[in-house]
């Protein structure tokens, strides 16, 4: 298990306040969004324990950090290849893996959550991990779009509890939103702004309300994108097409949809269905189920909206 370190910041400038300095972070999950956190975190100096349901799914994450960094590496270290593998050794070195979390949250910092999105699931983990973790330790989800404070709930850290909502690829995406609750401590809140900064991301400071703020007015244009789509009026081609070179965006909704995962699509969905029965919005998606119920969740699986084989 990796070290525990544990800071006090004292004699900042006077309008600091006393938080935790993040140095040792356990991240569950270990797909896409765990394993990018994780990525940034090692390399940027943080001891990084991640933890998923089963070694294989931790050995492809440990691989993919592995393979991203190269990426990083052949750009950043273009001049210098030896500096460069120093670079991904330091880093490597900062990763640990595990299955149990409840064994490895004794020395943490942060508990950073990147699990299925699923609020039942996730306050399951939160409500057990929160009579295993040291009082110091705060807890954050990386949901896209569910209630941090109903997450929250399941534990006795409301204070210690926020949300920290980083972007897909996140080596690559610049932003993460720092979500805090109304029980969330000005403490807390400062050692996720400062964490993400270690991180070398932009932060912005959310409330904790529905889809923060990116996904408040992206969930919009992506479910009117596909309604577009049922309807006919528009190839999902060249709906990307026109959004691309009509907006500048690097990717059309239908790419973006199966680049998130369209599992992850369905589950923030119908968490926004069932909390808004009413709204035409959020109406179930046949196109969606269809293409989920077959297993094609996008890129991650070979085949989505878009065939990637
Ligand atoms: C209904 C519900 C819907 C809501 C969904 C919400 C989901 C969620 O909550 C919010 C999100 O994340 S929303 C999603 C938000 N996300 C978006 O909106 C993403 C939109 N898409 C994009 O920004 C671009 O298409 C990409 C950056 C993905 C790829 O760029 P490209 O030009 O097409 O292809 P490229 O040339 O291959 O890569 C370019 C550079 O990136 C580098 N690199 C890539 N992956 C890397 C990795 N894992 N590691 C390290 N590096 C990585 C690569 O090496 C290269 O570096 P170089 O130094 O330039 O050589
Ligand atoms: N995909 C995106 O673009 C994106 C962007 C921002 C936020 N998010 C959010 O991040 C979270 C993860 O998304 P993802 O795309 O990485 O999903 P993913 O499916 O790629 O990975 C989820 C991982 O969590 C693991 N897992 C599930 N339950 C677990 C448990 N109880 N304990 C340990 N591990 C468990 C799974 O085995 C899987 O490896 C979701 O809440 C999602 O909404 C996703």
């Amino acid at each position: 298990m990796a070290f525990l370190t544990h800071h006090i910041c004292r004699g900042l400038s006077s309008s600091a306040v006393r938080h935790v300095v993040i140095k040792n972070v356990t991240i569950i999950g270990g797909g896409q969004m765990g394993a990018g956190i994780a990525q940034v975190a090692a390399s940027t100096g943080h001891a990084v324990t991640l933890v998923d349901t089963n070694e294989d799914i931790l050995k492809k994450a440990v691989k993919g950090i592995e393979g991203n960094l190269k990426r990083v590496v052949k750009k950043k270290f273009a001049d210098k290849p030896e500096a460069g593998e120093e670079f991904i050794g330091k880093a490597m070195q900062n990763v640990s893996t595990s299955t149990d979390a409840g064994s490895v949250v004794q020395g943490t910092d942060l508990v950073l959550e990147a699990i299925v999105e699923n609020l039942k699931v996730k306050q399951d983990l939160f409500g057990g991990l929160d009579k295993l973790a040291p009082a110091h330790t705060i807890f954050a989800s990386n949901t896209s779009s569910l209630s941090i404070t109903d997450i929250a709930s399941s534990t006795n850290r409301l204070d210690r509890f926020g949300g920290l909502h980083f972007f897909n690829p996140v080596p690559v995406m610049r932003l993460v939103e720092v979500i805090a609750t109304s029980s969330t401590s000005q403490e807390t809140f400062d050692s996720l702004l400062n964490f993400s900064k270690m991180l070398g991301k932009t932060t912005v400071s959310c409330k904790d309300t529905p889809g923060f703020m990116v996904n408040r007015l992206l969930l919009p244009y992506i479910l009117d994108a596909v309604r577009m789509y049922e309807r006919g009026d528009g190839s999902k081609e060249d709906i990307d097409i026109a959004m691309k070179l009509g907006c500048g965006y690097p990717m059309g909704p239908f790419e973006l949809s199966d680049y998130v995962g369209l599992d992850t699509m369905k589950f923030i969905m119908d968490g926004w269905s069932a909390a808004n029965p009413d709204n035409p919005m959020f109406a179930q998606s046949e196109v969606l189920n269809k293409l989920v119920s077959e297993g094609k969740f996008g890129k991650k699986t070979g085949e989505g909206f878009y065939k990637y084989k």
